[in-house]
């Protein structure tokens, strides 16, 4: 692995957090670079939430570091809340407090803080600034949970699953927000178990399965790494006398039957040697397709199972 350098932002080397028998984070290393959409993708229950909240200084590793612009967000609290504006899941603000309000609270707790009138046109929330927090839609809520991350000016937002519960026209504008915030020079992490969202928004992504970085990639690099393996589906005549007929063969990885669909995966040679295989018992394959690889398809090989947080 290379040695980091100066640049890197955010470095978490083999962290690792346990809650009484839980090991929520069990050895995640990643760096992420000043300007980058940075994703942590993984299903629930991964450890995201809980690796970006060491990020952010609320929780205590019990091994491992984390340095965010070379500060520990643990010993220095007050500068790390300067450099790092946090909107999580379970940001709630009281029924009555109104949007405006909201915002020119939490920029009082800032030494050197947006303007809040700024951020509420940047952000869409003009309109609705004197609306009450309960009477703001879905999407105007999470824009504005979005504008109290950045209200003091932080030069790393991390945003956790800042879409969930929105229709997909209002997600597609709040990636818009998103890369808008990237553009002004705001380094993001963003927490998600969308695999489309991680794929369209992030520069570079880090899958997280229990407690562990199990791939690190650009998106177009994750699908390449899962590119040398090929895929190939399709059904039989008669069914096949014996299953290790297939996995048997050197050039197969894996075999999987949806209802009477046959899904083999192997190197490049497995849809000569199926086919070729297959012909010697007298069988020819019907409705046979090769397939192409996915960002999914990079999860199963990575992790070595289905994504349960795709969508
Ligand atoms: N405060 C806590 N006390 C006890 N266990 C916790 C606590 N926070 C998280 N956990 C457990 O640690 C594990 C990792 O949780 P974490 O929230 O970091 O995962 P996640 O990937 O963000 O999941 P999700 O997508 O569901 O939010 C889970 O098993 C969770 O139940």
């Amino acid at each position: 692995m290379p040695e980091n350098t100066l640049d890197d932002l955010v470095v978490v080397k083999n962290l690792r957090k346990t809650y009484g028998a839980t090991v929520a984070v069990d050895d995640v290393s990643l760096t992420v670079h000043p300007g980058e959409i940075f994703g942590i993708l993984g299903p629930n229950g991964a450890g995201k939430t809980t690796t970006v909240e060491s990020i952010a200084g609320l929780r205590t590793p019990d091994g491992g570091s984390v340095r965010v612009a070379g500060l520990d967000p643990h010993t220095s609290r007050g500068e790390i809340t300067s450099l790092i504006g946090v909107q999580l899941q379970s940001s709630e603000l009281p029924d009555k407090i109104k949007a405006r309000e909201a915002l020119e609270l939490y920029a009082s707790f800032y030494p050197a803080p947006r303007d809040p009138e700024e951020l509420l046109a940047e952000l869409g929330l003009t309109k609705v600034q004197n609306t009450a927090f309960a009477k703001l839609s879905g999407g105007q809520k999470q824009r504005l949970s979005i504008a109290l991350a950045l209200v003091g000016n932080p030069k790393v937002a991390i945003l956790d699953e800042l879409t969930t519960g929105l229709d997909p026209q209002a997600r597609r504008d709040t990636w818009e927000l998103v890369r808008k915030i990237r553009d002004t020079g705001v380094t993001i992490i963003l927490v998600t178990h969308f695999m489309e969202e991680a794929e369209h928004l992030c520069d570079r992504i880090a899958i997280i399965d229990g407690g562990r970085v199990v791939a690190l990639d650009t998106p177009a690099g994750l699908v390449e790494a899962a590119r040398s393996e090929q895929r190939i589906s399709f059904r039989l005549p008669a069914p096949l006398a014996d299953d290790t007929v297939l996995t048997s063969l050197p050039a197969v990885k894996t075999v999987a039957v949806d209802h009477d669909r046959f899904v083999v995966t192997g190197n490049d040679d497995v849809l000569v040697a199926v086919v070729t295989e297959l012909a010697a018992r007298g069988l020819a394959p019907i409705d046979l397709h090769t397939e192409q690889t996915t960002l999914d398809d990079a999860f199963l090989l990575l992790a070595g199972k289905n994504f349960e947080g795709a969508n």
